[in-house]
């Protein structure tokens, strides 16, 4: 009996010791809503906004400026809604996974981070009202497990505008809905829309030899807003979200120049040198920047697809296989100005 005893005496020991400890042993293997998983870097995204993020000053300062305030109030109003806009290959989904790097621990594969793409999970042949429900049900659900829930919709422009302004009400001005706070949630629309004013400012200023940092949203916003408003093919100009003022910040990616090129390629070499796949090299990366489409034609000022399809056009160049000409998959606002 005795060693019985000792034995039953240390497994209560045991459980008193480590059960109250469960919760929290739990929250360190799996993904909890707490701050040990969800918490805010803010130096961590100013260095990587510096230092990772190439020619979008504008972009860098409404970003790190907006999350600062959010995340810093206990007690915001509303959800953050951030909305970027510009051509393909800027950085819009670039710096969303810096923005999402620098909150979750997990990153993009946090189950508090959700990402929708409208030709993906809302094909223009679903039927939309099962659509709307879906959505509001996943909305729902996510921000009753978390507040700190993080909603990317990626192709904004192109998804049905009933759908869109089935998620107006999340993105107000209200305590609660049913019984649930949406307010810590943020929301970030990914879009080409206005993408004209974007690159006829950016040009402008190319044009008249001013350095493009100098350009401030007061030199976009007005320009920026009429284009997306008249977009009659966009979801969002027809959708309400934008005149019910749910947005509350515009960011705009300006297109990229030859300079900015030659730093996506660069640091792309470094990531492969950090794998062990050779070095830097930045006569490579020049070499290979060259073989980019720019325009317009006459004064090739900006990168016809951004930074996108820079691995593939490496592995060509390095495989001494350059592909000239190759199509960029979508260059329609480059197209008009041409
Ligand atoms: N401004 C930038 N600074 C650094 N890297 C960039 C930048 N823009 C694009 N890139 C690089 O190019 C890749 C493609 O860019 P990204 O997916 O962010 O483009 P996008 O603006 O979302 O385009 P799309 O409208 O076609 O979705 C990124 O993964 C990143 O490596």
């Amino acid at each position: 009996i005795e060693p019985i005893s000792i034995a039953v005496g240390m497994a209560a020991g045991f459980l008193n010791r480590y059960l109250p400890n469960y919760e929290s042993i739990l929250s360190y293997f799996y993904e909890r809503c707490q701050p040990e998983w969800i918490s805010f870097n803010q130096t961590g995204l100013k260095t990587d906004l510096e230092n990772r993020l190439f020619g979008q000053h504008l972009a860098s300062r409404i970003i790190l400026k907006s999350l600062n305030d959010f995340m810093s109030n206990d007690n915001p109003k509303k959800p953050l809604v951030l909305s970027l806009h510009g051509s393909a290959g800027t950085g819009k989904n670039f710096v969303t996974k810096l923005i999402v790097e620098n909150i979750y621990k997990e990153g993009m594969k946090s189950k508090n981070v959700h990402f929708f793409n409208s030709f993906l999970h809302f094909p223009h042949h679903s039927p939309i009202s099962a659509c709307k429900t879906q959505l509001q049900q996943w909305i729902k659900s996510s921000v009753s497990n978390c507040e700190r829930s993080m909603f990317i919709f990626d192709e904004m422009d192109k998804m049905h505008p009933g759908l869109i302004d089935s998620i107006k009400p999340y993105l107000d001005y209200y305590d609660e809905l049913d019984g649930v706070s949406y307010r810590k949630s943020i929301f970030i629309f990914l879009s080409n829309d206005g993408e004209k004013s974007i690159i006829e400012t950016a040009l402008d200023f190319w044009r008249a030899g001013r350095n493009r940092e100098e350009i401030d949203l007061t030199d976009l916003e007005e320009s920026l807003s009429f284009s997306i408003f008249n977009n009659e093919n966009s979801g969002f100009f027809h959708s309400s979200l934008i005149k019910d003022n749910l947005v509350d910040f515009f960011v705009p990616l300006f297109p990229l120049e030859y300079s900015h090129v030659v730093q996506c390629i660069m640091a792309e070499m470094k990531i492969r040198a950090s794998k062990g796949e050779g070095l830097p090299d930045l006569d490579v990366a020049n070499k290979v920047a060259k073989e980019w489409r720019y325009f317009p034609k006459t004064e090739r000022a900006f990168s016809s697809t951004g930074c996108k399809t820079i691995e593939s056009k490496l592995d060509y160049y390095t495989s001494n296989k350059i592909p000239r000409h190759r199509p960029p998959r979508r260059a329609e606002g480059s197209a008009k100005l041409q």
